[in-house]
Parts: C-alpha cells; structure tokens; sequence
C-alpha cells in the first residue's frame, strides 16, 4: 500500500465517520470565530435552546470591523464610529459573554487579524483540525494542521457539534525547489505559483507546499503561503512539521508544556508527507526563477514579474480570455503593453492576514529606511497583524522608521484588505497591497488593487511607482 500524504495523515486522525455518499463526518480540534460570520451562527443556537459542545476548542477576536486609528480605538467598541462595525463587534462580545466562549476582546494587547493570533498564541498547533469563518484560515495550515474556512450554517454546527461533514479533497503537491534570490520573499511565490496554476489550479484538492525553498522558509513565510493557497482555489494549504514548526510552537501560550509537549512532538514528528506517498498531481517551480511579483488585473492570477508589460488583448486568440483581460485592463485603468514599472500607486497598504508579521514588518522598514514616501503617494499604512507585532516593531524602532519616511503606524485589525472599517481606497485610485485578493472594489469602490510583498510595498511607496526592490536593496547593502 502506498503511503499517506500530510493531508491523508490529518484526515485519518480526525475521521469521526465515512459514509457511503462520500460525504464524511471529521472532529474538529480548534474553532476560530470573528465578529463577521459567527451573529447568525449564535443566533442559530440561541433559537435552537442549544450550548456549545466545547468550549474550550472556541477562540474569538474581533479584527475586520475594528477601527485602526489609534484615536478611535481609545474608545473601545463604544468609540468605534461607524454603527454597523460598532453593531458587529459589540454583538460578538455579547455573545462570547452569552455562551461562555474565550474572546480577546478589542483593545487587549493579544488582539489581532484571527489569523495571525491564532498561531501566535499557539491556539493552532500541528496536526489539528482548524476551521473559522473565514476564507484565509488556510493560512494555519503553514503549521501542520488541516486547516479551512467554512461558513455560517457550519459555524453553527461547529459550535453545537465539534463536527463538520467534508468531503475528502485530492492531494496536490507544489514543490519550490532550488534558491530563492535575494529580496524574493514568500509572497513573491505565493503570487508565482497562483500565476502559474491560476485561481482556480487548486480546485479540489488540498495544497501541500513542498520543496527545499519551503523547508527553508520561516514559518511566516509558510503562512503567507498557505494563506493564498485559497486564492489559488484550494480550500486549504499545508506544510509538513519540521524543527522550524516545533521551535515557533514552543512557549506559546496555549502550547503544551512538560510531558504534554515532549508527547505531542512525539506525535507532530510524524506530520509530513511519506516518502512512498502518491499526489493526485505535482506542480514544481523552480524557486531561482522567481522574481518580484505584481498584479495588474482583477485576479491574483493577473500577475507578471516586476519586469512585465501588460497584455494585449488583440494579441489572445480564447475569445473569453480576451474578454476577462479587456475588461481587467479598463476597470484597472491600465493600457496593453504599459510596462509595471509605470504604474503609479495612490496608496500603499501593508498589512493584512498574508503579511502583516513581524518579518514582513521588518522586510518592508528595511527598505524604507532612511527615505521618504514619494510626493505622489497620498497615504502609506502599516497595520500590523496583532497588539503584539505592534509591540514587538515597536521595540525595535520599526514604527519610527514608518513614521519618519511618512507612514501611518495604525492599530491592529484587517484595515484596507477589505473595505469593512474605515480604511478603505477612493474610486480610480491604485494601491500596492501585501493582501490576497484584488477584486473589483476589494478595498472599496472602484478601488484598484495590486498585490504585492511587504517590500516590494514599500518600494512602491518610496519611488512612487512599482520598482524593482532589489534596486534599492543594492544601494543599501
Ligand atoms: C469576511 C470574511 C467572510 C471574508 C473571508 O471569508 O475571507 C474576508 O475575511 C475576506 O478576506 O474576504
Ligand atoms: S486581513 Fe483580509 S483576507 Fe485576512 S481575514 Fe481580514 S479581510 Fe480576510
């Protein structure tokens, strides 16, 4: 018999019932829950006269309708001034109050992106099953667990079970190999690999990303990657546990200690794919290959090297393919043939659950400082990730770097990646993003996106235009 993939492994552990249809019952070990898609979900069980199975498997945190500017976050929830994210996020601390279920409420110095304080505060650990509502909870996957989002109605069911009907997905592997070069960053290959596979490369199956450009990657950059896997139409992304899981595990808060963690590594060490193991299909790149990436279009698969020029759609033959480009390039504003380097952003925004850590942090004031945004530039954002990146770049003087080149240094929350909060892009305006999806009006209405790395971002902002960060990174070294 051949041997079981990382995904088979999670699977099997959690496998609560096979049934006939295909359809499966699993056990779920860890529910995140977010102000957005959790109010019907308690509503339900209100209804219902039901409680929460387990209440120690739920973790709550209030991150895309929180304000992020520090004079509005003073007030709490009561302060936040806009009455349909205030409604939201006051209804999920009711309802956290209500049925007994852990929140890290608004202005608690561990709040964040769900995303980036699940892992941080070790409430993700290998070899769980992770769901919330929501769609980048792939990004937990970068830890060795099974990791998606669902929605509401599964939310529900979550809360009142522990359990989910799934169906098994099919094993896909992506494999970097070789070397990243200097300045290419994991997004850089999040976006390479969405461009080579489309949005829709991953449907069906369930990511593992593999290779040695993988095994040397932080696990920052592992989240960053199994964050976009659903932006390349897989529900979840992951990457086999190694020394580099067990040591960013470790002394988290809700990690296991003692004789619980040297029997849990125990079990973690068998987490990875066997070497007799058989995907559905491989895709390799090659990871020296990889340049700084941009989008220019309405999906992350719209996406050149930073040396790129735009399509033409005189020049595709697929008549609906041509279409999908003619009308990226006049929602974008953008010509055929224009080079990226003369696409000229509004705004910057970095932040968001892809990269808002403290290495994309550092990555991006490594390149600002010392400089200063360009004239042209009307607003640069830093967000970061949770109250503790924050602290962390505070003490190590990243937000002067922000503020002396003329950033804004905000509070933790989603921000500018979706228009729910007050951060949000005007209509015709470009902005260079660290987020995950460029769709039309994804950072408010007639917004363009581009997506790009912490960086890259923050070349971008610097020069006034999408330039290549390894320029600039060269006249510093
Ligand atoms: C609001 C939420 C349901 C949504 C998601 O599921 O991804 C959001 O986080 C997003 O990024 O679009
Ligand atoms: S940061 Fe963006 S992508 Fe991530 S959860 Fe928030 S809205 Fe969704």
């Amino acid at each position: 018999m051949a041997g079981k993939t990382l995904y088979d492994k999670l699977w099997h552990n959690h496998l609560v019932e096979q049934r006939d249809d295909g359809s499966a019952l699993i056990y779920i070990d860890r529910h995140l829950i977010h102000e957005v898609t959790s109010p019907q979900a308690f509503e339900g069980l209100r209804l219902a006269g039901r409680k929460p199975w387990r209440l120690d498997a739920n973790l709550a945190v209030p991150d895309h309708n929180v304000p992020t500017s520090t004079e509005e976050r003073a007030g709490g929830v009561a302060g936040i001034l806009d009455l349909v994210s205030r409604l939201q996020v006051q209804t999920l601390d009711d309802n956290c109050l209500a049925f007994d279920i852990t929140e890290i409420p608004i202005n608690d110095i561990r709040q964040g992106i769900v995303h980036v304080v699940g892992p941080e505060q070790g409430a993700t650990l290998p070899g769980m099953t992770v769901v919330c509502g929501d769609s980048h909870t792939s990004t937990h996957g970068a830890l060795g667990a099974l990791a998606h989002g669902i929605g509401t109605s599964e939310v529900e069911h979550v809360l009142a079970t522990q359990c989910l009907i799934q169906q098994k997905m099919k094993n896909l592997l992506v494999k970097i190999d070789g070397q990243l070069g200097p300045g290419i960053t994991a997004k850089d290959v999040a976006l390479a690999v969405i461009g080579e596979i489309g949005t829709a490369g991953g449907t069906g199956y369930a990511i593992e990303f593999g290779g040695e450009v993988v095994r040397r990657m932080s696990m920052e950059g592992r989240m960053t990657m199994c964050n976009m896997s659903i932006e390349a139409g897989a529900r979840m992304g992951m990457v086999a546990v190694d020394d580099c899981t067990l040591d960013y595990v470790r002394g988290r808060p809700y990690a296991p200690t003692g004789a619980n963690w040297d029997a849990a590594v125990a079990a973690w060490r068998d987490l990875h794919s066997d070497a007799d193991a058989v995907f559905d299909r491989v895709v390799s790149l090659d990871g020296a290959a990889i340049k700084p990436q941009v989008t220019w279009g309405t999906s992350p698969e719209m996406v050149l090297p930073i040396d790129g020029v735009l399509p033409d759609p005189a020049a595709i033959g697929n008549p609906a393919a041509r279409e999908a480009v003619e009308r990226a390039l006049t929602y974008m504003g953008l010509r055929p043939g224009m080079a990226i380097t003369d696409i000229r952003p509004d705004r910057v925004f970095i932040g968001s659950c892809t990269n808002s850590r403290i290495e994309d942090l550092r990555a991006a004031a490594e390149v600002v400082r010392g400089r200063r945004v360009a004239a042209s530039v009307k607003q640069a954002l830093v967000v970061p990730g949770s109250g503790l990146v924050k602290a962390q770049a505070e003490a190590e003087g990243l937000d002067a770097i922000f503020i002396a080149a003329g950033m804004e240094w905000r509070e933790p929350g989603c921000s500018m990646c979706l228009a729910m909060n007050a951060d949000k892009l005007g209509a015709g305006e470009h902005c260079a993003s660290t987020s995950n999806r460029n769709f039309e009006g994804r950072q408010g209405f007639g917004g363009r996106t581009h997506l790009v790395s912490p960086a890259m971002a923050a070349a971008a902002a610097i020069a006034g235009h999408f330039i290549d960060v390894r320029s600039l990174q060269e006249t510093t070294a």
